[in-house]
């Protein structure tokens, strides 16, 4: 495997001239509304993480509409990117919000989106999404992310690479990529000048194994959320990943 990633800074890893090129990818969070304890407990580990290292956070909610509806799933986003902000101007960093899947709040609110291949399509959220907010697109293969940067118009800030390992905590993924087919994507995504992170199956046990790959971090669910110490679970994975990256 190649390395182009590793002779970057990891908080600048690509760029595009847009709003992703100063950001860390290396520990990218994504909530979950009962992995944690419930939903009241999300800001609240949110915040720990961003303490432990947690550069980059998503609000991932998929039973609201159902369990919670739209004014609720806005107002518990909301709290999770004050937690965010709280957090990090604690540490001195700028974190990035993301709402998962729903362009209406991430408008309302003015925070960034992460669309799926199932979503809204990219196409569309671009257009409707504040050019100054982020867009991330899911990438489950090497056609998709052909598809996603051969037209004119303006390609995903970043990719989630999808999954890398298989996962307990979304049951509907498409094939596990393994290290090899997400380095080959993301080295992919970087000659388009579009950041990658990984996702799915990443643990404290395994990030490690990706270090060597061309992905610009890691994305994590339950390594966090289910973590009793979510600060010390944070710091503890990027710890992982930055000794992994340093020994090549
Ligand atoms: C960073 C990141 N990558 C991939 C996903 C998965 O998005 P999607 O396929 O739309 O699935 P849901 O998360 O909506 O269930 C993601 N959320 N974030
Ligand atoms: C939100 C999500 N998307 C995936 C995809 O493959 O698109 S896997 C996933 C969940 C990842 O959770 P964990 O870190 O607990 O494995
Ligand atoms: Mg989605």
């Amino acid at each position: 495997m190649t390395h182009p990633a590793r002779a970057r800074r990891a908080s600048a890893p690509v760029g595009h001239g847009g709003p992703g090129d100063s950001v860390d990818w290396r520990l990218y969070l994504v909530t979950d509304p009962h992995l944690g304890g419930g939903r009241d407990a999300v800001p609240g580990i949110v915040y720990e993480s961003v303490l432990g290292g947690v550069g980059v956070v998503q609000f991932r909610d998929k039973e609201c509409g159902g369990e919670c509806d739209d004014d609720e799933f806005a107002s518990r986003a909301a709290a999770v990117a004050d937690a965010a902000r709280r957090a990090g101007a604690q540490v001195g960093r700028d974190v990035p919000v993301f709402v998962n899947d729903r362009l209406d709040v991430a408008r309302e609110l003015g925070l960034h989106l992460h669309v799926g291949q199932r979503d809204v399509p990219f196409a569309r959220a671009r257009a409707e999404l504040p050019g100054y907010l982020m867009l991330g697109l899911s990438i489950e293969s090497d056609e998709q992310l052909r598809v996603a940067v051969a037209g004119p118009g303006p390609a995903p800030d970043v990719i989630g690479v999808s999954p890398v390992w298989a996962t307990a905590t979304k049951t509907d993924t498409a094939v596990a990529l393994g290290p090899e087919g997400a380095d080959r994507i993301a080295r992919a995504a970087h000659r388009r000048g579009v950041a990658a992170v990984g996702i799915g199956g990443i643990t404290s046990a395994n990030v490690g194994l990706l270090a060597g790959t061309a992905l610009d971090g890691v994305c994590v669910v339950s390594a966090v959320m289910t973590a009793t110490d979510p600060r010390a679970a944070a710091a503890d994975l990027l710890s992982r990943w930055d000794r992994a990256r340093a020994h090549g």
